[in-house]
């Protein structure tokens, strides 16, 4: 890890000790610290979990699994520049990805066949893997309003082989009037001030920081909440994902939703089953939250997991 005199955002850190439970404290702030592990998931539109283990130990290097997730592996952070090299990486059979972003395709769960919105899409991480959930089968819309960003999107969907993938160079809080209750599920994981992925020894992941920031992601959060939720389609699945531990950002966004739209949209948060996260904030500033939040995860950071916000919910079906 670099050498760092670096610090967090002062006013971050007094936020953080007012949301986060005292017992989690010094795992929180260890994940800002310390060197984080280097998670990857198997591409399996190209390879076998088997063949990249093998290739893996034959280079010397040991995959450590993923109990919850059987294509996910993971090394040490001291293995991280051999994995880098590594035939397996070089080849596109492995994909790095952090833990808690593999958990949005993972409990949005499309089914092979379905029709698919990735609405917020660049790099891409989430767009391959839900073709690897899908076994390259059906429909995924990805969509990306930043030129640069979509660019970096199509490489990585070509260098992967996800062969059932649209890209659309598009601002998403339009598609729900273009593509009205289409969707058999959507994917948001919504640009945000990316508290969850704070370390100190890159600067440049807190140096944009502010309440100000927050509260303008989270306006533009809720327009892309509202423009997924308009494009599902009745029975179908939302999963609203963050990685910021910012509540304007996540249970303010769905509360507003839920309030304004609930009833007519006809959606509803539902259960997620993510044994060991805390629920979705009951209140927060002298803000009461929407209940049904309850049924949110907040996944703190950790040496192993970049913090996360996800809630799944459902329209129902009329
Ligand atoms: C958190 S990143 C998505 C990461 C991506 N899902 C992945 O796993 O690789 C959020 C993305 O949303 C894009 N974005 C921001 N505003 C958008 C909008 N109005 N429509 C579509 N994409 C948008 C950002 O440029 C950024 O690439």
């Amino acid at each position: 890890m670099k050498e760092t005199t670096a610090a967090l955002p002062g006013e971050f850190i007094a936020r953080l000790q007012q949301l986060v439970p005292p017992a989690w404290l010094p795992t929180v702030e260890a994940a800002f610290r310390e060197p984080r592990i280097t998670a990857f998931r198997v591409n399996t539109l190209k390879v076998d979990r088997d063949t990249v283990q093998a290739a893996l130990r034959a280079e010397g290097i040991q995959p450590r699994s993923v109990a919850w997730y059987a294509d996910a592996f993971w090394v040490p952070p001291e293995d991280r520049a051999l994995l880098l090299q590594s035939r397996p990486y070089r080849q596109q059979w492995i994909y790095v990805q952090d833990l808690s972003s593999m958990l949005p395709p993972l409990v949005l769960a499309p089914k092979p066949g379905s029709r698919v919105l990735d609405l917020c899409a660049a790099p891409g991480s989430k767009t391959v893997q839900l073709a690897c959930l899908m076994q390259g089968q059906g429909e995924i819309a990805a969509v990306e309003v930043v030129r640069t960003r979509f660019y970096r999107l199509r490489a990585n969907v070509q260098a992967q082989g996800a062969p059932n993938v649209r890209l659309f160079l598009q601002d998403g809080t339009r598609v729900g009037r273009y593509r009205p209750e289409y969707f058999d599920y959507v994917l948001v994981d919504a640009p945000c001030s990316s508290e969850g992925r704070f370390h100190l020894s890159n600067p440049e992941t807190f140096a944009y920081w502010s309440l100000r920031k927050i509260r303008e992601m989270a306006r533009k959060q809720y327009r892309l909440l509202v423009s997924a939720v308009q494009s599902l389609r009745p029975g179908g699945v939302l999963v609203y994902a963050t990685c910021t531990m910012a509540p304007e950002e996540n249970e303010a966004v769905l509360t507003r939703l839920l309030h304004t739209f609930g009833d007519i949209l006809a959606v509803e948060p539902i259960p997620l089953s993510l044994p060991n996260q805390l629920p979705g904030l009951a209140r927060w500033n002298g803000r009461s939250f929407h209940p049904d939040l309850r049924h949110a995860r907040r996944i703190l950071p950790t040496t192993e997991m970049e913090g996360f916000f996800l809630c799944r919910l459902r329209k129902r079906a009329s």
